[in-house]
């Protein structure tokens, strides 16, 4: 489903020099596995999450997005899939926001609006009917018992839930892949634990699922299909290895 041929990104760090954050890496995602990205601070996982995630754009390589359903895609020839390497900025962001639901460290919930409005925000930007979205945020704050939270600012709300909330929020626009940034970095075990479950029970409903991870609870879970690490920029080892 995701294939990145040959990826590197390099930033320009001043007008003589660059960093290159990811090196040449090449990896294969298959649709509705979990795939870890493990390995020390700085070494590349958030990089290449944004670039799968089509936040940036490489500065050399290909990434491929196969079997990607938005009318877009339905108008291309499907065998051939896309890649989002040279596509342009808007269908970029189309395709971002019909594939890709993002739950960030400390999960980035907006205070002052309720649990229900953080849930939908990422649905706003579709042009969605209203009533419609919030019909799905409501089964989705019933699917991880939320409901009565509905109206709460999130600030009220306990640790779990704002984990939950976070899931929910990364589902609005039923995407077909969840990328996840160091999800349990501000969470104690067992709350991590509770986490793996709830994403092991999206990828059994068929969400691929990516995550970037210095934990081990994530990187050692028995729900993860393969586990990517990283060093400078560059795919060092590789669970089932290729
Ligand atoms: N926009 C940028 N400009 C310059 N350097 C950058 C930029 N973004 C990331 N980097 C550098 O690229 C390297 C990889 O960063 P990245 O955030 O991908 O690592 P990481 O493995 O996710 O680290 P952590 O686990 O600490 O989040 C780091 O040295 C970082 O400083």
């Amino acid at each position: 489903m995701i294939a990145l041929q040959q990826v590197t990104k390099t930033f320009s760090i001043s007008p003589t020099t660059s960093f290159t954050a990811v090196d040449n890496v090449s990896l294969t995602i298959e649709r509705g596995t979990m795939t870890i990205l493990k390995g020390p601070s700085g070494s590349g996982k958030t990089t290449l999450l944004a670039l799968i995630g089509c936040m940036t754009r490489p500065s050399s390589g290909r990434i491929m997005l196969q079997g990607v359903e938005t009318s877009f895609f339905q108008a291309t020839d499907r065998s051939e899939g896309f890649d989002s390497s040279s596509l342009p900025e808007r269908f970029l962001t189309e395709i971002r926001r019909s594939t890709f639901g993002f739950i960030f460290q400390q999960f980035n919930l907006i205070k002052g609006i309720s649990a229900l409005q953080n849930i939908m925000l990422p649905a706003y930007p579709t042009g969605e009917q209203q009533p419609v979205v919030r019909q799905r945020a409501v089964e989705l704050m019933e699917q991880f018992d939320l409901l009565r939270h509905c109206n709460s600012p999130v600030e009220w709300l306990s640790g779990g839930e704002l984990q939950r909330v976070a899931i929910a929020r990364a589902l609005i626009n039923n995407p077909i892949a969840i990328i996840a940034d160091e999800p349990t970095a501000h969470l104690d075990s067992q709350l991590s634990q509770a986490f793996m479950e709830s994403i092991g029970l999206l990828k059994d409903s068929g969400k691929t699922v990516l995550i970037a991870s210095h934990d081990p609870i994530v990187y050692n879970s028995s729900r993860a299909d393969q586990v990517v690490e990283m060093r400078d920029g560059r795919i060092v080892q590789q669970e089932p290895p290729v």
